[in-house]
C-alpha cells in the first residue's frame, strides 16, 4: 500500500503515537537492570522523542539466555515449517494493519521521508518476510550419491541463536533482511537496533508477539555499540552474528568471534559505488534520473549509493545538463510532508561529517554543478562536484550523504580501471546501449551487484552483499540468505549387512 495521507494527517498520527521506551525480551517489555536511558531525537528538528532503556552486558546475557532457551526447547526451531510460516505471515498482516503508524514512527526516528517509509520501507519489510515465510515449506534436503552400501542425507539445521546488529539508515528494512531468513530457518534472535533508530524494531517485536511468536524467539535489545553490540559479538551462546554498518565496526565482529566461540559472522559493509556512463548510453534524461536516484535516494545514506559518476568525456557536458534538470526532482524539507523526498542527516555528528566534505570540495576547487550547502543545520543540499580525480578523498571515502563526484574518463578500459580503483566492492551501475560492452563491464567490475541501464539493488530473489571491504561471509536476501542461517549436517547410514 502506498497511498499517501496529507502532511496534517501524518502530523496527527505523530501526535497520538505511543513511542516505546523499553526493549522486548522473552516475550515481554523489559527495562535494563541498570536503569539508565539514552535519548532518541527527531533528526529533522532535534526534538527528544523518547528516553529508551540502555542495556548493558548483563541484559544481553538475559536476552541471549531467553533466545537459547527458546531455541533449545524446539518451540520454534522444531515447529512444523508451515506453522512457522503461518506465524510469520500473521506478523506481515499486523505490519500492514499498522502501516501508517509504523511509517510515521520510522520517519520521526530516522528522518527518512514519509513517502519512502510508506512506499518502500514498509511494503519491502512485508515482502521480505512473506518471501522467506513462503520459502520454508517448499525446500527439500538432499541425499548424496554414495552407492548401495549406505544412505547419506545432507540436511540443513537452523544455526541456533543469531545476533543481529543493525544500522540506522534503513531501520525496518535491514531488520527484515536479517530476521526474515533467520526466523524462517528456525533460529532464535537477539536484535540490536542502532541507538539512533530503535523505535520500530521494538514495535515489530511487540507485533511479533501478538502474531504468535513464542517468547524468546525474537528479542530486541537497545543500547550502545560497545555495551550491547560488543557483548553480543563476544557472547559464547550466540552462534552467529549478522551485521550491517561501517567497515570499521564490521572488522571488530571478526575479532570478537575469533576471541570468543568462532561464531559465524556475516558482514554487509560500506561502499563507494560507481555509476559508469559510456558514450553510447541512450536517453540521457533517463540516465540522469537514475544517476540522481543512485546518489540522492535516502539522502545518500545508503551503502549502495552511486556516489562516483564515471562518465566518458564525449557525453559528459550533455549528461551534466540533464542531471541539473533532473536534480529538481529532489525536494528537501519536512520528512512528514509526502511531497519531500530528502530528509535531514541522521544526527548532528553525521551532519558535521558530511559538511566537512562540502568544505573539502571547496578547498579542492571542484566545479560545483549543483548544491554545495547545508540547510537549517540538519539537511544537506543534493550536491555534485565535477573535476574530481578518482584518487582524491572525495572519490575514495564513503561520505554517506547526498554528494556525487564526477570523474571523467576517455575509454571503456579506463572506466573499468577507475570503477575498480576503490577498496570497496558493493554495487555498480553501467549505462550503455552496447550489450557486449554491458556484459563485459558487468563481468569486469568487482562488486556484489552490477545493474545495467538502471540503478538498483536487485530484489528479494537476488543476493545482496559485497566484495573486498564491502562484505564478508555471506549475503542478504535470496535463498542464499536462508542457507546461511543453517548448518549443513551429513547423516550417514550404513546399509551393509554385517552379520555375514
Ligand atoms: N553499510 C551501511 O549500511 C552503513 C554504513 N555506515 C557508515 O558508517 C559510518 C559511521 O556510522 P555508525 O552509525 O557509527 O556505524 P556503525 O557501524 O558503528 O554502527 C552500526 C551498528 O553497530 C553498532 N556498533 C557500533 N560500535 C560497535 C562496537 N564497537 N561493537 C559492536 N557494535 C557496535 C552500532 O550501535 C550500530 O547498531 C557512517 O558515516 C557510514 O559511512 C553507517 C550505517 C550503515
Ligand atoms: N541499501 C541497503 C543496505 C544498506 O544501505 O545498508
Amino acid at each position: 500500500m502506498s497511498d499517501f495521507l496529507t502532511t496534517s494527517g501524518y502530523q496527527k498520527i505523530a501526535k497520538n503515537l505511543v513511542l516505546p521506551t523499553r526493549c522486548f525480551i522473552n516475550g515481554k517489555s523489559y527495562q535494563a537492570l541498570g536503569g539508565e536511558t539514552f535519548t532518541s531525537k527527531n533528526p529533522a528538528t532535534g526534538e527528544v522523542l523518547a528516553h529508551i532503556t540502555a542495556c548493558q552486558s548483563v541484559d544481553v546475557d538475559y536476552a541471549v539466555a531467553s533466545a537459547k532457551n527458546a531455541f533449545d526447547s524446539g518451540v520454534w526451531s522444531e515447529m512444523h515449517p508451515s506453522e512457522r510460516k503461518g506465524i510469520l505471515l500473521a506478523l506481515c498482516d499486523l505490519v500492514e494493519k499498522n502501516q501508517h503508524e509504523l511509517a510515521v514512527m520510522e520517519s520521526l526516528d530516522s528522518g527518512k521521508p514519509i513517502c519512502d517509509c510508506e512506499s518502500i520501507d514498509i511494503p519491502e519489510f512485508v515482502h521480505t518476510v512473506r518471501w522467506h515465510a513462503e520459502l520454508i515449506d517448499k525446500i527439500y534436503d538432499q541425499t548424496a550419491p554414495v552407492g548401495a552400501g549406505a544412505m547419506s542425507m545432507v540436511v540443513r539445521e537452523a544455526v541456533g541463536v543469531v545476533g543481529a546488529v543493525l544500522p540506522w539508515n534503513f531501520p525496518l528494512l535491514m531488520l527484515a533482511w536479517k530476521i526474515a531468513p533467520a526466523l524462517a530457518a528456525g533460529c532464535s534472535m537477539v536484535v540490536k537496533p542502532a541507538e539512533q533508530t530503535s523505535l520500530t524494531a521494538i514495535r515489530i517485536a511487540e507485533l511479533a508477539s501478538e502474531a504468535g511468536f513464542p517468547a524468546g524467539v525474537l528479542n530486541v535489545i537497545t543500547g550502545g555499540g560497545v555495551a550491547v553490540g560488543e557483548s553480543i559479538g563476544r557472547h559464547m551462546d550466540v552462534d552467529m552474528v549478522t551485521f550491517t554498518g561501517s567497515t570499521v565496526t564490521g572488522r571488530r565482529f571478526l575479532q570478537y568471534s575469533a576471541e570468543s566461540n568462532l561464531k559465524k559472522v556475516v558482514l554487509e559493509l560500506g561502499g563507494k559505488n560507481p555509476c559508469v556512463v559510456l558514450d553510447d548510453a541512450e536517453d540521457l534524461d533517463y540516465v540522469a534520473q537514475q544517476v540522481c536516484a543512485a546518489a540522492f535516494w535516502n539522502m545518500g545514506e545508503n551503502c549502495s549509493a552511486g556516489s562516483r559518476l564515471i562518465v566518458q568525456e564525449g557525453i559528459k557536458d550533455s549528461l551534466l545538463e540533464h542531471i541539473k534538470k533532473r536534480s529538481a526532482d529532489w525536494r528537501l524539507g519536512d520528512p512528514l510532508n509526502p511531497e519531500n523526498n530528502l530528509g535531514p542527516m541522521i544526527d548532528q555528528g553525521h551532519f558535521k561529517k558530511v559538511c566537512d566534505y562540502l568544505e573539502l570540495g571547496k578547498t579542492e576547487g571542484y566545479d560545483v554543478v549543483i548544491g554545495g550547502n547545508s540547510v537549517d543545520g540538519r539537511f544537506i543540499e543534493p550536491t555534485i562536484f565535477a573535476g574530481v580525480k578518482n584518487g582524491d578523498r572525495m572519490a575514495q571515502e564513503e561520505i554517506f550523504g547526498p554528494i556525487l563526484s564526477v570523474i571523467t574518463v576517455s575509454s571503456f578500459e579506463e572506466a573499468m580501471a577507475v570503477a575498480n580503483d576503490t577498496e570497496y566492492g558493493l554495487a555498480a551501475s553501467v549505462f550503455t546501449a552496447n550489450s557486449k560492452r554491458a556484459i563485459k563491464a558487468a563481468r569486469a567490475i568487482k562488486a556484489g551487484t552490477v545493474t545495467v541501464n538502471c540503478f538498483g539493488e536487485g530484489d528479494i530473489s537476488t543476493p545482496f552483499g559485497g566484495y573486498k571491504l564491502s562484505g564478508f561471509g555471506g549475503r542478504d536476501n535470496s535463498i542464499h540468505a536462508h542457507d546461511q542461517y543453517t548448518e549443513l549436517k551429513t547423516i550417514w547410514i550404513d546399509l551393509n549387512d554385517h552379520s555375514k
